[in-house]
């Protein structure tokens, strides 16, 4: 209980970072954010709405530098020499904006799911490595020590081969309401979309080197018998095969039913790895930084409970960092030429996104619509 009343204070509180030395051959990092998306504010920023007025009042209540606003404000934040990065949170107009971006010159932080389609995903790497920029989609749970801790007990043998993994990620009816943009099909919304990309992740990251070979079953359920829903799925369970004979099991729900219509259920937030020799599992591998806990239940022995907040000086990173710090330190990292302690490759993300629409094209209901936009290497 201290810890955590600790981990949530210097959350709130984090002690002053140091500026950049005036010599420093480092520069300063400025970001500019698309949109002031209801995340934002958690992973960074410096905003431009479409809205001028909202674009301000944003500034200020988050005190950025600058804002940009109207029609051309998400251009108008590319074309600012000042900026060096662009953290991409929009609903999934990702491609359009994240090649814009490119195109400007700029590295981009890039919200999951990365794009609608995996060939556009494919098509921002590309740009991105011709222009030398650095795109990460922010899986932002992939650089906390906790699910990374998992990984090592996996690859430590301890519990042998693995043979299924289960990944759960489910949130209360209501959370997302109607008419957000994850209820979009336009706007690439949808359960597989949102909790489903991770599920898809976490299964694909703790499989190591085995991976998917095909979706045995899928099953969609649709947000409401409204049409404009028709191939927006609130739920998906989903079975695939992995490589070395791996049976993944995903759950997704992101408008699971109240109990007795009126109490909310508490979130899943589950990994379960069962392997020829005990069973590993974490609860909460999404926001670890505020709780969680990893349950290691070797065949035959005591089971034992591990938390894991830090890297324990091996990395750098205090107990009460967030999943979005490990991910900006990393990120920064990159940009600045050193080491990051992890990384997810491009191809990661182009798999992911490939896994997502293989599982959309077993219940039916189809990849999301690709991009509009079109790139064109002369535009301005
Ligand atoms: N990493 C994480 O933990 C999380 C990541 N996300 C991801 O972040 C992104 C944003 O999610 P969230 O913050 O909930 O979204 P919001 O609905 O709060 O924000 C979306 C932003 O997109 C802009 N936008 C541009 N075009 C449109 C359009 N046609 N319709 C609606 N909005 C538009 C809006 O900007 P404007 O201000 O210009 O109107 C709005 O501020 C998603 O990709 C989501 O998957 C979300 C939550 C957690
Ligand atoms: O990124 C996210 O994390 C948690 C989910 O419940 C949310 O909808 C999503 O956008």
């Amino acid at each position: 209980m201290f810890g955590l009343l600790s981990r949530l204070y210097y959350m709130s509180n984090p002690p002053k970072t140091h500026q950049a030395q005036a010599n420093s051959p480092l520069k300063t990092l400025n970001f500019g954010c698309l949109g002031a998306a209801k995340i934002a504010p958690g992973v960074l920023i410096d905003p431009s709405p479409r809205d001028a007025k909202r674009a301000k009042k944003f500034a200020e209540e988050h005190g950025f530098q600058k804002s940009y606003g109207g029609d051309t404000g998400y251009q108008d934040m590319i074309d600012d020499p000042e900026v060096d990065v662009i953290y991409n949170p929009l609903p999934n107009l990702h491609f359009e904006w994240t090649m814009k971006a490119l195109n400007g010159g700029k590295h981009v932080l890039l919200e999951k799911p990365a794009t609608d389609r995996a060939e556009e995903a494919a098509q921002i790497f590309s740009l991105a490595a011709s222009k030398n920029l650095v795109v990460l989609e922010a899986f932002h749970y992939r650089f906390h020590p906790a699910i990374q801790r998992v990984k090592a007990i996996l690859e430590s043998k301890e519990l042998g081969a693995i043979k299924n993994i289960t990944v759960a990620l489910t949130a209360p009816a209501g959370t997302a309401k109607d008419g957000d943009i994850r209820w979009s099909y336009e706007l690439g919304g949808g359960s597989t979309m949102d909790p489903g990309c991770y599920t898809v992740n976490v299964l694909r990251y703790l499989a190591s080197s085995s991976s998917p070979t095909a979706v045995l079953t899928a099953f969609a359920v649709p947000y409401s018998p409204r049409p404009q829903h028709k191939k927006v799925d609130k739920m998906f369970p989903a079975t695939l095969a992995l490589e070395n004979g791996i049976f993944g099991e995903l759950h997704s729900n992101l408008s699971e039913p109240k109990l007795f219509g009126i109490i909310p259920r508490i979130p899943k937030l589950t990994a379960t790895v069962r392997c020829e020799s005990g069973t590993v599992e974490i609860f909460n591998f999404l926001i670890p930084s505020y709780y969680h806990y990893i349950t290691v239940a070797p065949s035959g022995k005591p089971r034992r409970v591990e938390k894991s907040y830090s890297f324990h000086g091996v990395a750098k990173g205090e107990d009460w960092w967030t999943t979005y710090r490990f991910q900006m330190e990393a990120f920064v990292d990159k940009i600045q030429g050193r080491t990051p302690q992890t990384w997810l490759e491009p191809q990661d993300t182009i798999d992911n996104m490939k896994w997502i629409e293989e599982i959309y094209a077993k219940d039916g209901f189809g990849s999301r619509p690709p991009s509009k936009y079109v790139y064109r290497e002369d535009e301005k």
